[in-house]
């Protein structure tokens, strides 16, 4: 079974429009925005009805994509809290896929040292992974998410009819973070996923598989919100991961987030076969699955250098030892363990290969 431990703030709901409002009915009138990007202010924002115009919410819209998770993005929300007079009363409602929640959350948690901020996950990623828990930033420098605090939102509303507009690509990619879920937690949500239809999407029994992934996601938050210890199984294919997505946009080749965490999880599923006995055969079976899924973002031996080095500015480091987080069988997580450059390298040879 799934651990099935989650916040109470966190409201499973097909009722959108009167969930909100019951939260925002605890805040003054003219005191609450809402940050969203261009398109779930398109497709998204009429699932919440008239409560912008009955509430008097101003609207902050600001450019999606990944390239926008930036300071920049950050300076436009200050700025439009800062001119209608937000305080440390106000509600920030962020809408959108994980790019917005991330940047939104951090926006309120370091305005006025920090406003409440509610998250309504419109992406699949979003929904079991990237509104959840308290991870909020931005890329700087080309790196992901090197600027952030940790703060939880008040609350998650998680609607699964937004799920409806997302194109196959942006579900594979949610869908990548739920198969890290199974992984490191839990060998029957794993296999609920392998058996699930990608080809045609069941959304009913999308529900329940959606709700057990937060619940692997929460029950690591509950126990370790800032990761110190058992939350960097959370990290699972993203040392890798994020060097692999870091490098993709500075060749301007980019690729969506949990592609890159699927190129990291095989990666490291190779250094866990190597450092912690993972079954060499199971390692065979993932990859196989994971590339006929997700392809692969090609990288030739002289871009090694280049995604080490981005490895080395990966959060769970210490001093120069690159910490991974490995597993030994599926559900059984290793964290903390030091690679050695020629095993990452050997590790980036069988991704290449595959
Ligand atoms: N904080 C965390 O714990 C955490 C966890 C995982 C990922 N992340 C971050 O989340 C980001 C990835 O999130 P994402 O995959 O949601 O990306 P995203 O927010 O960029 O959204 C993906 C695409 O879907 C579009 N979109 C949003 N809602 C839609 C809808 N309902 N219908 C159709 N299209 C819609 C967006 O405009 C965008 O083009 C990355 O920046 C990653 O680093 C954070
Ligand atoms: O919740 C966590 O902890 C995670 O690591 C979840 C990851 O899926 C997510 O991509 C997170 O933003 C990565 O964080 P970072 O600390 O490696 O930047
Ligand atoms: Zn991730």
């Amino acid at each position: 079974m799934a651990p099935s431990k989650i916040h109470s703030n966190i409201i499973f709901s097909q009722q959108i429009e009167a969930e909100l409002s019951k939260i925002i009915d605890g805040f003054p009138a003219g005191k609450v925005f809402l940050l969203t990007e261009d398109v779930p202010d398109k497709l998204c924002l009429p699932l919440i009805g008239q409560l912008i115009e009955t509430h008097h919410i101003r609207k902050i819209v600001i450019r999606g994509g990944e390239t926008n998770k930036s300071i920049r993005s950050v300076e436009q929300v200050w700025e439009v809290l800062s001119k209608h007079g937000a305080d440390r009363k106000s509600l920030l409602i962020n809408i959108g896929g994980g790019m917005l929640t991330d940047l939104g959350g951090f926006a309120a948690s370091t305005f006025k040292r920090g406003m409440a901020f509610v998250n309504i996950p419109t992406t699949l990623l979003a929904q079991v992974d990237a509104s959840l828990g308290g991870k909020t930033g931005i890329n700087f420098n080309g790196l992901k998410n090197e600027i952030g605090v940790f703060n939880e939102p008040d609350a998650v509303i998680i609607n699964t009819n937004f799920l409806k507009t997302i194109d196959h690509e942006n579900f594979l990619s949610g869908f990548a973070e739920m198969l890290k879920h199974g992984l490191i937690k839990s060998p029957e949500h794993w296999e609920e996923l392998m058996t699930y239809n990608l080809g045609q999407i069941d959304y009913e029994a999308l529900q329940a598989i959606i709700a057990h992934s937060v619940a692997v996601k929460e029950w690591h938050v509950l126990n370790d919100l800032t990761e110190k210890n058992i939350r960097k199984a959370l990290n699972f294919g993203h040392t890798a991961g994020h060097a692999f997505e870091s490098y993709a946009l500075y060749e301007g080749r980019p690729i969506l987030h949990g592609y890159a965490v699927v190129y990291g999880m095989i990666v490291e599923l190779y250094l866990s076969a190597k450092k912690c006995g993972f079954n060499e055969t199971e390692l065979e079976t993932i990859s196989g699955w994971l590339l006929q899924k997700y392809g692969k973002f090609d990288i030739a031996r002289q871009d090694y250098e280049a995604l080490y080095e981005l490895m080395t500015h990966d959060k769970k480091n210490e001093g120069s030892r690159i910490n991974f987080t490995l597993i030994s069988e599926i559900g059984k997580v290793e964290i903390n363990q030091d690679c050695p450059k020629e095993l990452i390298f050997e590790a980036l040879d069988y991704y290449r290969q595959l």
